[in-house]
């Protein structure tokens, strides 16, 4: 068993559909590796299933620790997920509900300790939230509220963070900043990121992997160069596009009939 992410034979039935079937994928300490793929190919649907909410087949290994055997606890401290439709509660700043991202590291039931609480202002602050901690969550913007859901899963200082679409309701100069932000942590704190990403140029200059699912399995897989190919993007998306080399990787264009 190697050291970092490792998911073998990963397999997921809801209802009567088999929704994963076969899974298997490899991330290296500190790499970032996003799973590509169209609607309904199971990208949510394998993020769960590594962070261990959806029953399935096969097995989920960080650093040759079963995930599924560890206590839910011990599993927060070392895995993060930030949903791409979180359920917000109703009434809470977000100073507090990115507090909660600490439970996993505080005594059970005690108060915040002082170390806990800088970890909250600090997250916050990079991810400029600070003018908003006070604000109740739910009644900051689509974007505003994206940012939150990231930043309660960093307070929590896992090892893996799971993104599922990271900059759905972000502007271009959010995403960009939510997505050099995770660079920076994977490059400083040796965070290994498993995202979903729809937006094909942004996971073709921020991740070094790419997996690319169709119908619950995996089709593809490789650096970006290698898996976003004019011929996979119209196998697999039914899409008309060119690929454009880029200095930090591949850029995907749609071009009309
Ligand atoms: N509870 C369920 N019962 C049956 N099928 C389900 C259930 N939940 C999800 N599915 C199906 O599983 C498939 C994979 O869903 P999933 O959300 O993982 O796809 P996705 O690749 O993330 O899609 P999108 O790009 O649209 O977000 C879809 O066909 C979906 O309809």
């Amino acid at each position: 068993m190697s050291a970092g992410l490792e998911v073998t034979g990963l397999g997921v039935q809801l209802g009567r559909a088999q929704v994963l079937a076969d899974v298997r994928l490899a991330a290296a300490p500190g790499s970032w590796t996003a799973v590509i793929g169209p609607n309904g190919a199971g990208k949510s649907t394998l993020l769960r299933a590594v962070l261990g909410v959806v029953a399935h087949s096969g097995s989920v290994h960080w650093d040759g620790v079963g995930l599924d055997t560890l206590p839910r606890r011990d599993r927060a401290r070392r895995i993060a997920y930030a949903p791409q439709l979180p359920v917000l509660p109703e009434g809470v700043t977000t100073r507090d509900y990115v507090a909660l991202g600490r439970t996993p590291h505080r005594p059970l039931l005690a108060a915040p300790r002082t170390a806990d609480r800088a970890v909250v202002e600090e997250t916050m602050a990079r991810l400029e939230l600070g003018a908003l901690a006070d604000r109740v969550l739910t009644t900051l913007s689509g974007g505003e509220q994206q940012r939150a859901v990231l930043a309660r899963a960093l307070a929590q200082q896992p090892q893996v963070l799971l993104l599922d679409e990271p900059t759905a309701a972000l502007d271009l100069g959010h995403a960009q900043q939510v997505l050099d932000l995770v660079d920076r942590l994977r490059r400083t704190d040796g965070l290994t990121v498993l995202s979903t990403l729809h937006d094909l140029s942004l996971a073709g200059q921020y991740a070094d992997r790419l997996v690319l699912l169709a119908a619950g399995r995996v089709v593809a897989e490789g650096t970006p160069a290698q898996v976003l190919t004019p011929d996979a993007l119209r196998t697999h998306y039914g899409a008309r596009a060119s690929v454009v080399a880029g200095p930090d990787g591949p850029a995907v264009l749609p071009v009309r009939d």
